[in-house]
């Protein structure tokens, strides 16, 4: 008999290869759900795109309906100063889907027309395995269609934060070269799309001065020379890196192609541990 996390996964790829065909057979709905940016200068730059990148986009930005993922709920985080956490509410086994992470806005890659040869390299072959660092890039902002209006923020908020919100793209994880997945914060009422709460269970280290306690402990134990002048940040990525590594309990994943992106358990987590996943030294290197 099948367990209950391949149920979970089995049951999501099932419902994104349905609404992935209906989106194929079904021009005007893949061109009322296509996510947009608020830059209408952007839109246009786009022009019209294939249908395969319309339905890739179209799912990555969605968020199906999943009445059984119901697995965590939100609260106040143990790490001190975190804001919110994501909480298991029931025993969660290693491997199996904790929550999906949304994609409420979508960071895309928009290659610059002036560094593409032909013009149709501005839209992207998910096949194509080619290094395009080449082409010269603008990171542009597409909304999901069913974000509200009062949620969508303009791309100053998204990149730089206000005065009551943290970036956007503080709850971006990269999915592949051409497309990240923002969670908003203000969504926050389905537990089968929590994966943009999950703390990193050690990014306080990244963010403490270099020589503070537990820096030069994680320098010693990785064997750095503590004498050495200009160990600062080195000292603060290899403290933060031993630690996140040995609490985190899940990881964020992208499945299907790259049509969604899940958060699984790397460990079995019990019912009201709060889920912890690494975010990596670039995250915290930005912040500090
Ligand atoms: C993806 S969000 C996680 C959810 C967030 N805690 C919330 O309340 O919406 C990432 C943000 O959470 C906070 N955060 C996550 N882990 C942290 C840690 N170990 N220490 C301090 N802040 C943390 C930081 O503000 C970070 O930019």
């Amino acid at each position: 008999m099948m367990d209950k996390g391949c149920k979970i996964t089995t049951e999501i790829q099932r419902i994104l290869i349905e609404h992935q065909l209906d989106l194929h057979s079904n021009a005007s709905k893949r061109q009322t759900l296509h996510p947009q940016s608020t830059v209408e200068a952007d839109n246009e730059n786009r022009g019209e795109l294939p249908s395969d990148q319309l339905v890739h986009e179209v799912l990555l930005s969605s968020r199906l309906h999943l009445p059984f993922l119901r697995r965590t709920k939100l609260g106040p985080s143990t790490i001190v100063g975190a804001g919110r956490g994501l909480f298991a509410t029931e025993n969660i086994s290693k491997g199996e889907v904790i929550t999906c992470y949304p994609g409420d806005a979508l960071l895309y890659d928009l290659p610059l027309p002036d560094d593409t040869d032909d013009m149709n390299e501005k839209f992207v072959d998910y096949d194509d395995d080619e290094d395009d660092d080449d082409v010269g890039t603008e990171t542009i902002v597409l909304w999901g269609s069913h974000v509200p209006p009062n949620d969508v923020w303009d791309e100053d908020t998204v990149f730089d934060g206000s005065e009551s919100t943290i970036p956007l793209t503080s709850y971006a994880v990269s999915v592949d070269d051409h497309y990240s997945v923002m969670g908003h914060p203000a969504l926050d009422t389905d537990p089968a799309y929590y994966g943009h709460f999950a703390n990193d269970g050690a990014g306080h280290l990244a963010l403490e001065g270099p020589n503070s306690q537990n820096n030069l402990q994680a320098a010693i134990e990785l064997g750095l020379d503590t004498d050495e002048d200009g160990l600062g940040v080195e000292m603060n990525i290899a403290a933060y890196v031993l630690r996140s590594l040995e609490v985190a309990n899940a990881w964020h994943k992208s499945i299907a192609d790259g049509s969604h992106v899940v958060t699984v358990a790397t460990r079995d987590i019990k019912a009201g541990e709060e889920v912890l996943v690494t975010y990596g030294p670039d995250f915290w290197l930005g912040h500090s």
